[in-house]
């Protein structure tokens, strides 16, 4: 980003420094006090992962990566959504280039999120189905508001979680869990998930809950930086390398079932039945 830009930015913002704003799918705001970055989405109404709010998450961890700060809060600026997953309209009736970039920037961008050297926690302020499951068990910790949802539905709607999605799955529920839970294709409200260890606390609002992830963040103050990441890489580094030896073939399975005509009618129905859904609120 220019510099000029970051430096009117950190003019406006009073005690945070807004780092980047440029699309506004994300914005990134580093605490001064802390140091630590919160990542917001901020693509209404739902916070469906396209092709551009994912381009947008990749950079902006890439920022937070490069700015030297001490953490990662990952949130929504939705009251009631953190994310509803992909934008299934990337995958229904898809365009051939199109579908191409947006499953490598899936990709990619887990890679940077499950990846990612500084310490991460999402702040999960509203319902978390698949791909917004995946984000949030892609950070070390979660912190949840009551009264949503959050899994890995996937089996629901007809189609299959890749490997590296059951991969941070299984990071943070014992594999008996995590196989039970995606092959119903269940999502756990917020009570259930804490029982079942998928989220690690509650919080009664979107500020407690960045409140609760800041403190778990904080436990690392005294740890030497470069021994975590290196400790938190090693512990990740079978499930990333993985991806990154079958990038290729995971495009190519996701393209072939993703056109496949049975998957492709069960998007669409899924899809009106979102529709007619929303249209009787
Ligand atoms: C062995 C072989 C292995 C091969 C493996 C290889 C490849 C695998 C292939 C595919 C894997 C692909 C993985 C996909 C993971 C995903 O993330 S799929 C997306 C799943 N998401 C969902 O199911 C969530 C659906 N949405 C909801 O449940 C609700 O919308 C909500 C999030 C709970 C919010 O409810 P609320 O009442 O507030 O809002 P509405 O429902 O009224 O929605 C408003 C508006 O938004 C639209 N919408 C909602 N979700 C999505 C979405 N995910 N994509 C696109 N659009 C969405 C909804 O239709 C409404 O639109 P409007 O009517 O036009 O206003």
């Amino acid at each position: 980003m220019m510099r000029s830009k970051v430096l009117s930015l950190v003019a406006r913002a009073a005690s945070n420094r807004m780092m980047s704003t440029a699309t506004k799918l994300t914005t990134v705001e580093v605490n001064d006090k802390t140091g630590i970055a919160t990542l917001t989405m901020n693509r209404p109404p739902v916070n469906g992962l396209n092709l551009e709010l994912l381009q947008d998450l990749k950079s902006s961890i890439d920022e937070v990566e490069g700015n030297k700060s001490r953490g990662l809060i990952l949130t929504s600026s939705s009251s009631t959504i953190f994310s509803a997953g992909l934008d299934i309209l990337e995958m229904y009736k898809p365009d051939k280039d199109r579908i191409r970039a947006f499953w490598t920037q899936l990709q990619e961008t887990w890679l940077a999120l499950y990846g990612s050297s500084v310490p991460t926690a999402a702040a999960i302020n509203g319902h978390s189905p698949a791909g917004g499951c995946l984000l949030a068990t892609s950070c070390e910790y979660r912190v949840m508001v009551p009264n949503f949802t959050i899994g890995l539905n996937e089996t629901q709607l007809g189609i299959v979680a890749p490997k590296w999605f059951m991969a941070s799955f299984l990071s943070v529920l014992p594999q008996r869990e995590a196989e039970r839970a995606l092959n119903q294709g269940r999502m756990f409200t917020t009570e259930e998930a804490l029982k079942v260890g998928l989220i690690d606390e509650t919080a009664n609002s979107k500020e407690e809950a960045i409140e609760k992830c800041v403190a778990f963040i904080g436990t690392f103050a005294k740890v030497n930086p470069l021994a975590r990441s290196l400790t938190k890489q090693q512990f990740r580094a079978a499930d990333l390398q993985q991806l990154q030896n079958e990038r290729q073939q995971d495009l190519e399975k996701f393209l072939f079932f993703v056109n496949q005509p049975a998957v492709q009618k069960g998007l669409g129905i899924y899809l009106e039945g979102l529709k007619k859904k929303a249209k009787k609120q």
